[in-house]
């Protein structure tokens, strides 16, 4: 996995490929890959966060994000080349293997 920048082409692509997974609406704001995860109630989204949180330790790339009660709302952006990186994609696709396990 690297740090190289995507370019537009890549990142539609990417895109589709992410959002053909069921239920899945990923969107792009502001340059980032953005999404709305809507739980249960706070235990299951706190629940979510807590994976999210360990995956993205581990793999050294983490989310910009934030929750009220039963929403998680989740921008990714690698910031070291400013812009998006396949690992944006690759926890997008992790966050939402959590998410539907919730
Ligand atoms: C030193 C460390 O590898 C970097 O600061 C990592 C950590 N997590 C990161 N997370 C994100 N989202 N973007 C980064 O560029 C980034 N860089």
């Amino acid at each position: 996995m690297t740090y190289q920048k995507l370019t537009s082409p890549d990142i539609e692509s990417a895109l589709e490929q992410l959002n053909s997974n069921a239920a899945s609406h990923w969107v792009i704001e502001d340059s980032k890959l953005t999404k709305t995860f809507e739980f249960r109630n706070f235990q299951q989204a706190f629940g979510f966060m807590t994976m999210c949180a360990l995956y993205a330790e581990k793999k050294d790339h983490h989310p910009e994000w934030s929750n009220v009660y039963n929403k998680v709302s989740v921008q990714l952006i690698t910031h070291y080349v400013a812009g998006l990186s396949d690992k944006d994609f690759d926890l997008a696709k992790q966050m939402d293997v959590f998410a539907n396990g919730a």
